[in-house]
C-alpha cells in the first residue's frame, strides 16, 4: 500500500475568491496547496472590463499571504455589452486567461449575463480568432425546464449550436454535473473541455434532500442521482486529459447559506486535496490524480505545469468545520467519509 504520494503541485481551473474580507479569510485556503487559480469574476459588480480584472488581481495580491507563491488567473465576465476589442487587448495585455459565460439568472451574481447568445457572437468570434477559450456555467434558465435537467438541456440548446457556428472557440464546461456533459465533452474534440469539482465527486441530490434538507449541499449545478455521481468518477480519474479539477469553491456565510432563500456554492477549498485522494483511492486511481489535479489543466490552457510538488501522506487530515471570515463564518464541505490523505 503506497503511504506517499509526490505530484506536481496541483491548480484550481474555478475558483471564487470574492472580495474584501471574504477574499482576506479564504485566499491562504486556496494558496497552502495551489499554485494558480482560474478566478470567476461574478462579484458585485462584475468583472466586465479589462482595466476591473486589472483592479481586481490587484487586490488578490494585496490580499496574499506572507511567502504564498501564487498566481489568479483572471477572467472576465461576458455580457451582452462586452466589446471584442476589450477583451482583444486585456487578453494581449496578458491580463486574462478566459471569459466567462453565465446564462442571465442562472446563478449566483448572474443577473448581468447573457441572455440573447447571438449579441455575443462577435465576441465569440474575436475569442476564436485569438484562442482565448471561454468557460460556461452550463445551464438553461428557461423556468419550464427541471432543475436537474437544465444542464443536458443547455447542451443541446445552447452549447452544441455555439461550438457549431464558432468550431474554433476553445470550450470549458465548467462544474460538469451529468454523464450527458462527461459524454458531450468525450465526443467532442480537442477545443472541449470540462472541470470537475470536489464535491459532485462525492455528493448526489439524495445527500441534499433525504433526511432533512442540507444547505450546505446546496449549490449549482445541482447534484444529480448516483448514475451522474459515478459518471463523473469515471471520467475524473480515467485519464482522460480534457477532464480536471476545478473545484468551484464558492464560499458563502452560513448566515446566507442558512436561509429560507440560501446561497448555492460548496467551500472546499480548504481539503480538496485530502478528499480528492480518497476519491481517487477508493477507484483504485491513485496514480490519476497527477493528471486530473495538475497535468491536465495547464495542457489544455496551453500553459506550462507547475515546477515544484506537493506530497500527500497517508495521515488524517486535520482542519476545521468553519473558517472565520470578516463576514461571519463559512461552512468547509463535509464529504461525510473518513479522509485518510494530507498533504504534508
Ligand atoms: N456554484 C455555485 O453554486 N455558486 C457559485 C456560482 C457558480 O459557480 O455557478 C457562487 O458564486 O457562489
Ligand atoms: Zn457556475
Ligand atoms: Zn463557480
Amino acid at each position: 500500500m503506497t503511504d506517499t504520494l509526490t505530484i506536481r503541485r496541483p491548480d484550481d481551473w474555478h475558483l471564487h475568491l470574492r472580495d474584501g474580507d471574504m477574499l482576506r479569510a479564504v485566499l491562504p485556503q486556496t494558496t497552502a496547496h495551489f499554485a494558480r487559480a482560474i478566478i470567476m469574476p461574478n462579484l458585485v459588480p462584475p468583472v466586465v472590463t479589462g482595466a476591473q480584472a486589472a483592479a481586481y488581481r490587484d487586490r488578490i495580491m494585496a490580499a496574499m499571504p506572507k511567502g504564498a507563491d501564487f498566481t489568479p488567473l483572471m477572467t472576465l465576465y461576458l455580457t451582452e455589452d462586452t466589446d471584442p476589442e476589450d477583451v482583444a487587448k486585456a487578453h494581449a495585455d496578458g491580463l486574462i486567461t478566459a471569459v466567462k459565460l453565465y446564462p442571465a439568472g442562472a446563478t449566483t451574481n448572474s443577473a448581468s449575463g447573457v441572455s440573447d447568445f447571438k449579441k455575443v457572437a462577435k465576441v465569440f468570434e474575436k475569442m476564436a480568432e485569438i484562442g482565448l477559450p471561454l468557460c460556461t456555467h452550463g445551464e438553461v434558465t428557461d423556468p419550464e425546464i427541471d432543475i436537474f435537467d437544465r444542464e443536458a438541456v443547455f447542451i443541446d440548446r445552447v452549447l452544441d449550436p455555439i461550438r457549431k457556428t464558432h468550431p474554433d472557440l476553445r470550450v470549458i464546461m465548467e462544474h460538469i454535473t451529468t454523464s450527458d456533459a462527461a459524454d458531450y465533452v468525450k465526443a467532442g474534440n480537442d477545443n472541449l473541455a470540462a472541470t470537475i469539482t470536489t464535491h459532485h465527486l462525492v455528493i448526489n441530490r439524495n445527500h441534499i434532500l433525504a433526511g432533512g434538507i442540507k444547505p450546505h449541499y446546496y449549490c449549482l449545478p445541482v447534484a444529480k442521482r448516483e448514475i451522474h455521481r459515478l459518471a463523473l468518477r469515471a471520467a475524473a480519474t480515467s485519464g482522460h486529459s480534457r477532464f480536471f479539477l476545478g473545484t468551484d469553491s464558492a464560499p458563502h456565510t452560513d448566515a446566507n447559506k442558512l436561509l429560507p432563500c440560501g446561497c448555492a456554492g460548496c467551500f472546499t477549498a480548504t481539503n480538496t486535496m485530502s478528499i480528492l485522494a480518497e476519491v481517487f483511492e477508493q477507484e483504485d486511481a491513485l496514480d490519476q490524480l497527477e493528471g486530473f489535479t495538475s497535468l491536465n489543466g495547464p495542457a489544455f490552457y496551453g500553459l506550462p505545469v507547475n515546477d515544484d510538488t506537493i506530497t500527500l501522506s497517508r495521515t488524517p487530515p486535520s482542519y476545521p468545520e468553519h473558517i472565520e471570515t470578516g463576514d461571519g463564518p463559512v461552512t468547509v464541505f463535509d464529504p461525510q467519509m473518513p479522509l485518510n490523505w494530507s498533504v504534508i
